[in-house]
This record gives C-alpha cells, structure tokens and sequence, in this order.
C-alpha cells in the first residue's frame, strides 16, 4: 500500500535529512513511524504525500507513482500534518463542510458525510462551536475527521497526540484504531515517543 524505493532527502545541497529509505507497508496496517525531534519524520510524510520531492528514489502509493500521478494519488489519501491550521472562525460543521465542498462532494451528501464524521470523532455535541473555542484535543480530533473526508483508504499522520494529554491520547487512539479495524484504512503514524506508538500499532 505504501512503498518506498531508496528515497533520500537532501536539504541545501549538504544535509542529508533522509537516507535510502525503503518501507514497504502492508493494506490495512498501522505502520508506526518512532524517532527523536529531527530525526527525518516530517520529511518522510511530506515526501510520502507528494508535497516535496525527494532528492533520490520513489514513492508508490495504492500502486500509484506519487511523482507522476500525483492528482489520482490525492484522492487515495488523507494527511493531518504537524501544525494543522483551522478556520478559526468557522464552527466545526461549517469547516467540515467547507472542506467537504473543496472535494467536490454534492450538496446533499456533504451534510451526511459531515455527520457522520462528527459523530466519529465523538464532536457532534460541540458542532456549532466556533474552533476557537476548542480545546487542542478537539482540534486534532476535527483534523483527523477533515483527512477522511473524500474516504481515503491511507491516512497519514504527523504527530497527531502531541501535546494531548492521557484522554485526549486516548480520544485519538481509540478513533485511529475504529477506522483501521472496522473500515480498514490503512494508517502511517508518526511520533517520538515508543509508548504512543507501541499502544496504538500492538492493540
Ligand atoms: N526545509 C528545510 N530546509 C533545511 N533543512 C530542513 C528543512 N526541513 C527540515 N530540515 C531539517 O531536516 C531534519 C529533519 O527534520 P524533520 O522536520 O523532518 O524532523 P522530524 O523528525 O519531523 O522532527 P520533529 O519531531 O522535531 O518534528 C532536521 O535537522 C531539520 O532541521
């Protein structure tokens, strides 16, 4: 589902942040991806998801050549990056459905889907609510509901319990780990802590 082929990243000519990666990660798993702060994490998902080019090597995704095919391969995935900016004004409905209409999603089917993902991030009470007012646990859980939007079947994910303490790490695993085991998506995780990553890939 995901493959990589001798990918490195070179930054400013000298710096070698990413060195001959090779992953190969299996449809309907949940690949975590452990290392320290600037150990290459951010680099790899951005590579991952097409948003810079890697200096060597490729990226396959769903067997789609993330370099040649990247507008197909948009449609394959969701990614929620590091630092996720939010419509701050908007509720989170309006967002949802604002990015809902970014998809091209019709009119009325952007109101069930909208729905359905609130009730799946356990939002649907806190809907109307401007995002300003939402705490950090309650954005990363509109985020994660904002990649599945168009029902990508691969969703990437940079440190998404960062910062989140022990229920709001709970919150995220327990969503990652609904989609993986009842919708079959297929998960890239990123973190720098082994023991986030051992709850939510060894559950
Ligand atoms: N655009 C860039 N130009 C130059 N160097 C960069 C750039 N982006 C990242 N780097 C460097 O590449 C290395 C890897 O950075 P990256 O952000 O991928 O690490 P990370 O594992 O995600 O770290 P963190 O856990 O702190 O987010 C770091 O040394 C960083 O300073």
């Amino acid at each position: 589902m995901i493959k990589t082929e001798n990918l490195k990243k070179i930054y400013n000519h000298d710096f070698e942040a990413v060195k001959q990666m090779n992953l190969n990660v299996g449809k309907g798993d949940i690949y975590g991806f452990l290392g320290p702060n600037g150990a290459g994490k951010t680099t790899t998902i951005r590579m991952l998801t097409g948003l810079i080019e890697p200096t060597e090597g490729r990226v396959i995704l769903n067997g789609l050549d993330v370099r040649s095919e990247k507008q197909e391969v948009k449609k394959h995935i969701g990614v929620l990056p590091e630092s996720n900016g939010y419509y701050e004004w908007m509720t989170g409905k309006e967002y949802l459905l604002f990015f809902s209409s970014l998809y091209g999603i019709t009119k009325k089917k952007r109101a069930e889907r909208t729905d359905e993902l609130l009730e799946m991030v356990d939002l649907q009470e806190k809907a109307n609510i401007r995002i300003h007012q939402y705490s950090r646990g309650m954005r990363q859980r509109l985020g994660i509901a904002r990649t599945l939007i168009h029902e990508p079947r691969i969703i990437f994910l940079d440190e998404p319990t960062l910062g989140l303490d022990p229920q709001g790490q709970k919150d995220i695993e327990k969503i990652l780990l609904h989609l993986n085991k009842e919708k079959g998506v297929t998960i890239f995780i990123t973190s720098h802590l082994l023991k986030d990553i051992e709850r939510i890939c060894i559950a």
